[in-house]
């Protein structure tokens, strides 16, 4: 069978997105998800999503991670969905989806930028040396001295397989301040097992972190990741963050087909 596929990447974080409306898509089929984002012996991809019919709001994300494991909330990847959706005339430049942790608001700039509403934050644990929080996926956030000379896959592996956080792991990222509201970050993504070029739910997670750890009292925190850069802007009440949004490119990278 010739499967239809679309190629999207939002600051280097790349996915295999399918329009799965029809719902012919095997998606049990783990093997075959890790296969197509496989990259050399598949298209490539740091993960797989699939763009479903969704009865109340304009569509569905399903998310799964390059292991083929379906997996949490993906912020890079909602973003891209978002573009997708408006180049198969789902939506034009706004929108409301449904996704694994909930809904999710987004409208798409003249210039192209996807701004993607992300879950409200209300615990956010700060340890002595890391701080842990959920933004959709859970993020161990943790500052390092000389990141861009940091073994991420290494680092990221032991903490991710640690003590820390059991079976279900985490993805970690590490962090270095720029400036009172610039912030670089490498992330380990968890499902991917290695650093991936950018998170969305990492930056979301590192501009959230910072703040409470008092590193900005910026309410719109830069991020520059390995692939570009993102936006992260909130408000924050007695201790909550809300209206989280995460900003930046969603770009279509090429179409394709192949035999499965
Ligand atoms: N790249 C994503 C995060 C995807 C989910 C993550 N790998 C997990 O399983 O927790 C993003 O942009 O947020």
């Amino acid at each position: 069978m010739q499967l239809e596929f679309y190629k999207y990447q939002g600051t280097g974080n790349d996915f295999v997105m399918i329009d799965n409306r029809s719902e012919f898509f095997p998606k049990e089929n783990t093997q075959l998800i890790a296969h197509l984002c496989d990259r050399r012996f598949g298209i490539g991809g740091d993960g797989l999503i699939l763009l479903e019919n969704d009865s109340e709001t304009n569509f569905k994300m399903v998310y799964y991670n390059s292991d083929g494991n379906q997996s949490s909330m993906c912020g890079n990847g909602g973003r891209c969905l978002v573009a997708f959706a408006k180049k198969l005339n789902v939506i034009e430049n706004e929108t409301t989806f449904i996704a694994t942790d909930g809904l999710h608001h987004a409208t798409i700039a003249d210039d192209g930028l996807v701004s993607l509403q992300m879950i409200d934050v209300a615990e956010v644990k700060v340890s002595s040396d890391h701080v842990f929080l959920n933004t959709g996926s859970p993020h161990h956030v943790q500052l390092v001295d000389d990141l861009e000379n940091y073994n991420i896959k290494e680092n990221g592996a032991a903490i991710r397989y640690g003590d820390l956080y059991g079976k279900a792991g985490s993805n970690i990222n590490f962090v270095k301040q720029i400036d009172d509201t610039t912030f670089s970050l490498r992330t380990y993504e968890r499902g991917v097992e290695d650093e991936t070029l950018s998170c969305g739910t990492g930056a979301t997670a590192v501009a959230i972190a910072m703040n409470v750890l008092g590193k900005t009292d910026a309410s719109s925190i830069d991020l520059n990741v390995e692939g570009g850069k993102l936006v992260v802007f909130f408000e924050k009440k007695e201790g909550q963050f809300t209206h989280v949004f995460l900003k930046g490119p969603a770009e279509f990278v090429f179409k394709g087909t192949i035999e499965i």
